[in-house]
């Protein structure tokens, strides 16, 4: 058993109760984004899910999300082991409710419930009625999200009020504690009916972004972060027309027994825009693969170069000239959902074009690519960026056979006591076969800037960006920010800002992220030309840098992996339940957070000790002779 669980365990025998007290609680995890790939809920909980299983047991804990036809592949349909559990899923099916029960095929393998939204809609009006009646929120007929989120919350309101009602059934007096953890608006629902009816559990809800923040972001006109503490909240919300989402959310922040967020930006801007505090702040971690010896990410690193270096041969044949030297080629990229502000997209597009006009005045000899990958609505593939790929496909083909016969020329002659002439070992069709090479691989034109034609690139704005080159001045806003902190743990350098939760993060507990790779550009207190030229420098930075250094930066970026694994961060989540539970189940669990409770403090992580100092110029690393740093 795990120490947390033991903690769990402790804690409930301390005292008698009409609940159990030799048993961790039951925890349910409710999100729309489990089995259902949306962003970023959707690692936080998949990576997550291994470290709550060890902590709290497979038996207690359920990931609860809606069904959706292709999850089929990533659940094994299964009769559930739990004897409440299994006379709840009956009971609801007798009642009518589809769902699927079983193991959701991730790592951790943990217990997942699906509920069917599209086997209940016909219930949405009778289901909105009451919402109004119960909570005075009202939502249009045709918003097909929010219809969604009461489907889904009143589903799943329906199976707790039901496992409730059979732990008392089958257990009576020795029921388990429960505690459900609901993230982000769109299963809110499900927190404010089981609040409203009063069921005996213990709920948490996250937010991982606030929805007015995001739309009031995504307006050119609202500078967001001098105005936080003045909104007119309601106002604002009304205008956006998302005052019923709004309400949901709000409603369900504050509906909950402790709310948290996952990071003291987020956390500052739940304060204005919802009106609460976060009683914890949840930060987002990941399933840290530790490598086991500190050249395998290298290598790594080295063969996914080499794919790269596969496709750009392709996307770019004919301009592949003596004064573009691949050996001498760095990648940049962004990626994450497509959200061009945001994300900060803007200022990356900006600061490349600077830095293209650095690397041409100082002459160097590095070439950057720089990739934007985001998901957007395609129509096709590009049919350019295709016919790349094939021609060098073709090329390859040809040389390789060529190269077989020449090989096999070759070593006949040998055989023969013969000295192979260079001249011989070429006929007449291979050279022709490599002339008709040479001339499919020529083009005027330009390589296109897009692998997938869009369904409308008139509008796009990262395309109307790189033709114009456009200056944006608005902020950005992430309230994580995932994709750098994927970075992190596999060693690759990256780019931030302290406007996202991630930023923040590394600015709190490394003493100086750039030297550990992790460039955190100010953008809250500075203006963005001031922005845009501290990233342009960054990445100049990083161009002169030479392959050792590269390989070193690497390797400090990663030393700070630890920092966030979930077997550190899950404490907060830890802590979030533990203090819901107090709300509810004050004998069994005392107050985390009073002097005499012992057992409830934090252990000792990586995240909350001291800050990771700087570092020596010099690091051991540059002792180790290149041929061990192993290749890029
Ligand atoms: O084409 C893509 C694009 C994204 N991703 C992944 O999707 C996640 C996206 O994460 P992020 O950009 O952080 O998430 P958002 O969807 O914007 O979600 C919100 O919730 C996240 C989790 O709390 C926070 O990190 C964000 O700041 C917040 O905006 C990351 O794991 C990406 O690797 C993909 O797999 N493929």
């Amino acid at each position: 058993m795990s120490g947390t669980s033991d903690l769990l365990l402790r804690a409930a025998s301390q005292l008698e109760g009409d609940v159990s007290t030799n048993e961790v609680p039951m925890t349910f995890e409710v999100a729309w984004e489990v089995c259902n790939k949306v962003g970023g809920i959707h690692t936080v909980i998949k990576t997550k899910v291994p470290q709550t299983v060890a902590e709290v047991g497979e038996r207690n804990y359920v990931c609860v999300g809606p069904f959706f036809p292709q999850a089929r592949t990533d659940v094994e349909e299964l009769e559930p082991k739990s004897e409440v559990l299994a006379a709840t899923l009956d009971a609801v099916r007798s009642q009518g409710l589809q769902l699927v029960y079983g193991r959701w095929l991730i790592e951790g393998a943990p217990q997942v419930l699906l509920v069917d939204i599209e086997a209940s809609r016909h219930r949405i009006d009778e289901w909105k009625k009451d919402l109004w009646e119960q909570t005075g929120i009202g939502c249009p007929w045709d918003d097909k999200e929010s219809n969604n989120a009461i489907i889904f919350g009143y589903l799943v309101a329906w199976f707790m009020g039901e496992y409730l009602h059979q732990s008392e059934v089958l257990r009576g007096s020795h029921q388990q504690c429960v505690v459900a953890h609901f993230h982000e608006w769109l299963a809110g629902v499900g927190l404010i009916l089981c609040r409203i009816r009063k069921f005996r559990l213990a709920t948490i809800f996250t937010t991982h972004a606030t929805l007015l923040g995001r739309y009031l972001c995504a307006d050119p006109k609202c500078d967001f972060y001098n105005n936080l503490p003045y909104f007119d909240v309601d106002k604002e919300a009304g205008d956006r027309q998302i005052y019923h989402r709004y309400c949901i959310e709000r409603g369900s922040c504050h509906s909950a027994h402790i709310f948290t967020t996952v990071s003291k930006i987020t956390a500052y801007e739940a304060r204005h825009l919802l009106k609460r505090e976060a009683e914890v702040i949840t930060p987002n971690g990941l399933n840290v693969v530790k490598f086991s010896a500190l050249h395998e990410f290298q290598n790594l690193h080295a063969k996914s170069k080499a794919k790269i270096h596969q496709f750009v041969k392709g996307h770019f044949y004919g301009h592949i000239t003596d004064e573009w030297d691949l050996d001498k080629t760095l990648y940049f990229f962004t990626a994450g959902r497509y959200e061009f502000v945001n994300k900060g997209c803007d200022l990356y597009l900006e600061s490349l074009a600077r830095l293209n006009h650095m690397l041409r005045q100082t002459g160097s000899d590095v070439t950057v690519v720089a990739f934007v990958i985001m998901p957007a609505k395609t129509a096709n593939f590009n049919v350019e960026a295709l016919r790349g790929q094939a021609v060098v496909k073709n090329l390859t083909d040809t040389v390789k056979t060529i190269q077989g016969k020449v090989g096999a020329k070759m070593l006949e002659q040998v055989m023969r006591g013969e000295l192979p002439q260079s001249g011989e070992l070429l006929d007449q069709t291979d050279v022709l076969k490599l002339k008709r090479g040479l001339l499919g691989a020529q083009r005027d034109s330009l390589p296109p800037v897009i692998t997938h034609n869009l369904e409308d690139d008139s509008k796009d704005e990262v395309l109307g960006c790189i033709r114009r080159f456009v200056r944006h001045g608005k902020r950005r806003r992430e309230p994580w920010g995932y994709t750098p902190a994927e970075c992190t743990v596999l060693g690759v350098p990256s780019v931030t800002s302290d406007l996202s939760g991630f930023g923040l993060f590394l600015r709190e507990h490394v003493e100086d992220p750039s030297q550990y790779g992790i460039y955190v550009i100010d953008r809250r207190f500075k203006a963005p030309e001031e922005s845009i030229q501290q990233l342009t420098e960054h990445m100049f930075d990083f161009c002169c840098l030479n392959r050792r250094q590269r390989i070193n930066l690497r390797n400090r970026t990663e030393r700070l992996s630890d920092l966030l694994g979930w077997s550190t961060l899950q404490d907060y989540y830890y802590m979030a339940r533990v203090k819901a539970l107090h709300r509810v189940f004050p004998h069994q669990y005392p107050d985390p957070d009073a002097k005499s409770n012992t057992n409830f403090k934090l252990r000792a992580s990586a995240a909350n000790s001291p800050k990771l100092p700087r570092l020596e110029p010099r690091l051991e690393e540059d002792q180790v002779p290149m041929d061990q740093l192993s290749l890029e």
